[in-house]
C-alpha cells in the first residue's frame, strides 16, 4: 500500500501538543506520511531543505500552519515560485490562526501559490477573522456580518477557498459552524461539546491537519473538509476525554471518523441557517417529514425506461423500481409516468419516479428520486406534503451528509463501478468506500449502491451490508431476464448476515 504524502510547514513544540508534531499524529491516524519542517529555525536553509524534501517525497498536500519570519517568508515565497511547475498538482491548506498578524505575508505566499495554480484553502477562526476585519471579537455581530467579512478576506488574500469556523457557542449562533466561501458557498453546523477543565477544544490547526490527510488521499475538497470536521468533533467528543493519560493530558483518540454523530450537517437552501447567514430566504423551515420507506432492506432495484421493462419486471415479481424516462417534456411524460404509478400499485411494488416530481405528486407515486442539483430546484415542501417517498443521490461525503440533512426516505451511494448508461462527472466510488458510506447511514436510512453492478460483482456489493442494489444494464441487456434476475437475488440474499450486522454497529 502506497501511504499518500504530507508536508506541515510549522513550529516545533516540545510538548508534542501542538505544532508539527501534533500534525504528524493526525495524519499517521488518517493514513498518510507525514513530513515535517520547522519554519522556527533560522539557523538552516529553508530551500535546500525544501529541494531536498521535493526530490525524495514529494507531497500530495503541504499544510502551512505558521508562517516563518520575514526572511524565512521571503525564501517560502522565492521557492514555491521557483518549484512552480513541480507544484502545480500540490494541494495547500493554509492556517490563518497560526500567522500572527502577517496578513500581507500571507497574501504574498498566496498569491505566489495562485500563480503555482495549486488548489489553495485557508482556515481560519470567527475570532480571528473579526480581528483580522478590527472587530473587536468581543461586540455583537450578527452572523450575515461574518459572511461579509469572509468574502472581503476571501478576495484580500486571494484564494479559492476559505473556511471561517465558529468554535464559541453561542456567540455566533447556538452552535458550531463552518462557512465555506468559493465560487459557490455552504455552511457546516456542528454539535459544540463543551470544554472539560485543561482540555481545550480541538480547532483550527487541527482541522487543516485532518483536512490535509483527507485530501491527499484523493477525496473531493468538500469530502475531505466533511471528514476533517468529523475528526475534530470525535476528537471534542467523548473520546477527548477517555484516551490514555500523560502527565496532567489525555490522548484523544484519533481515528478515521466513522459514527454519524460525529459529521456536520450541510445547511441545505432555504434552510434557517442559510437565512441567517444572509444566504438564501428560509423556505424549509416547515418542512413535513418525508415518508419512511416500510424496510431498510429495498433489495434488487431495478431502474428502467419504458412501460415495457416495468410490466416484465413487475410479472417476474420485482418489488421495488424505478421509471427512469430522460429528456421528455412534462406533456410527454405525463401519460408513462401516470400508467407507471397505476402498474405499481397494482402490483404493490414501490414504484419511483426520477425526475418528474410534479408528475409523481399529480398521481400519487410511491415516491421519487432526485439528484442533488433537483434537490435544489424541486418544491420539496410540496413532495413531503404529498406523502410521497424521496430518495436522493449521493457520490461522496459531503453529498451523503446534505442528503441526510432532508432526512429523505433512502439515499443512493454511486457511482461504485465504471458505467456506460450515463456519463459520471465524478469518479467511482469503489467498494471500500460504499462500506463507509454504508456504515455511517445504517440503521438510520435505507441505502441503495448504483453504477456497474452486474451478477459478478453484486456478492461483493452485497457483502458491504448496502440495503439495495440498483441495477440498469445488468437487467436490460441480460440474454434471459428470469436468470439474470434469479442470479442478482441470490447475490443480494448472500449479503443478509452483514446487513443485519451493519444494523447493530
Ligand atoms: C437508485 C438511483 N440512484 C441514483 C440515480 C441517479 O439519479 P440522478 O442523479 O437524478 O441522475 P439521473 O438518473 O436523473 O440521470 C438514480 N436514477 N437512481
Ligand atoms: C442512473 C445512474 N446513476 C448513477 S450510476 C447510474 C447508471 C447505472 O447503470 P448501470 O447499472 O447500467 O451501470
Ligand atoms: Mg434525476
Amino acid at each position: 500500500m502506497t501511504l499518500p504524502v504530507v508536508w506541515s510547514l510549522g513550529r516545533f513544540d516540545s510538548t508534542g501538543r501542538h505544532g508539527v508534531q501534533a500534525s504528524l499524529r493526525t495524519q499517521t491516524a488518517l493514513g498518510c506520511h507525514g513530513c515535517s519542517v520547522l519554519t522556527d529555525s533560522a539557523s538552516r536553509s529553508l530551500s535546500a531543505e525544501l529541494d531536498a524534501l521535493l526530490a525524495e517525497l514529494p507531497p500530495q498536500v503541504i499544510e502551512l500552519q505558521t508562517l516563518p519570519d520575514a526572511k524565512l517568508g521571503s525564501e517560502l515565497k522565492r521557492w514555491l515560485a521557483d518549484n512552480q511547475d513541480a507544484l502545480a498538482s500540490v494541494r495547500f491548506v493554509v492556517n490563518l490562526d497560526g500567522i500572527d498578524g502577517k496578513i500581507e505575508a500571507i497574501a504574498l505566499v498566496c498569491q505566489s501559490l495562485a500563480r503555482a495554480g495549486a488548489e489553495l484553502a485557508v482556515l481560519t477562526s470567527v475570532k480571528s477573522l473579526l480581528q483580522r476585519s478590527e472587530v473587536s471579537p468581543e461586540s455583537s455581530f450578527e452572523a450575515n456580518q461574518v459572511a461579509e467579512l469572509a468574502a472581503g478576506l476571501r478576495q484580500r488574500l486571494g484564494v479559492s477557498t476559505l473556511v471561517v469556523s465558529n468554535a464559541d457557542e453561542g456567540k455566533l449562533c447556538a452552535h458550531g459552524v463552518d462557512l465555506v466561501l468559493k465560487q459557490e458557498h455552504y455552511l457546516l453546523e456542528n454539535r459544540l461539546p463543551k470544554a472539560a477543565a485543561g482540555h481545550p477544544l480541538a480547532d483550527v490547526g487541527e482541522l487543516t491537519a485532518g483536512l490535509s490527510a483527507i485530501w491527499a488521499q484523493g477525496y473531493d475538497f468538500d469530502d475531505a473538509l466533511v471528514v476533517a470536521r468529523a475528526y475534530v468533533n470525535g476528537l471534542n467528543q467523548g473520546s477527548a476525554f477517555e484516551g490514555d493519560e500523560y502527565g496532567a493530558h489525555r490522548s484523544p483518540a484519533a481515528a478515521w471518523p466513522a459514527q454519524f454523530e460525529q459529521f456536520p450537517k450541510v445547511a441545505l437552501t432555504g434552510s434557517r441557517m442559510e437565512s441567517e447567514f444572509g444566504f438564501a430566504p428560509s423556505s424549509l423551515a416547515n418542512l413535513a417529514p418525508f415518508p419512511r420507506c416500510d424496510t431498510y432492506e429495498l433489495g434488487l432495484y431495478p431502474v428502467v425506461d419504458s412501460l415495457k421493462w416495468l410490466e416484465r419486471l413487475l410479472a417476474q415479481g420485482v418489488k421495488t423500481l424505478q421509471l427512469r424516462a430522460k429528456d421528455l417534456t412534462q406533456e410527454q411524460a405525463e401519460p408513462m409516468v401516470a400508467e407507471a404509478i397505476a402498474m405499481g400499485r397494482r402490483c404493490g411494488a414501490r414504484l419511483f419516479i426520477n425526475d418528474y416530481w410534479q408528475l409523481a405528486i399529480k398521481y400519487g407515486a410511491y415516491g421519487v428520486h432526485l439528484g442533488q442539483e433537483d434537490m435544489a430546484v424541486a418544491d420539496l415542501n410540496a413532495i413531503a406534503e404529498a406523502g410521497i417517498c424521496l430518495g436522493i443521490s449521493t457520490h461522496g461525503y459531503f453529498e451523503i451528509m446534505r442528503a441526510a440533512s432532508l432526512n429523505p426516505s433512502y439515499i443512493a451511494l454511486g457511482h461504485i463501478f465504471p458505467t456506460t448508461t450515463k456519463e459520471m462527472p465524478s469518479a467511482p466510488q469503489g467498494l471500500a468506500r460504499l462500506s463507509q458510506y454504508h456504515g455511517l447511514l445504517a440503521g438510520r436510512w435505507p441505502t441503495v449502491a448504483i453504477g456497474g453492478i452486474n451478477a459478478e460483482r453484486a456478492p461483493k456489493v452485497a457483502a458491504t451490508g448496502v440495503g439495495s442494489i440498483a441495477v440498469v444494464r445488468a437487467v436490460t441487456e441480460a440474454a434471459d431476464l428470469r436468470r439474470a434476475l434469479e442470479a442478482l437475488w441470490l447475490a443480494y440474499e448472500s449479503g443478509q448476515d452483514a446487513r443485519e450486522a451493519s444494523y447493530a454497529r
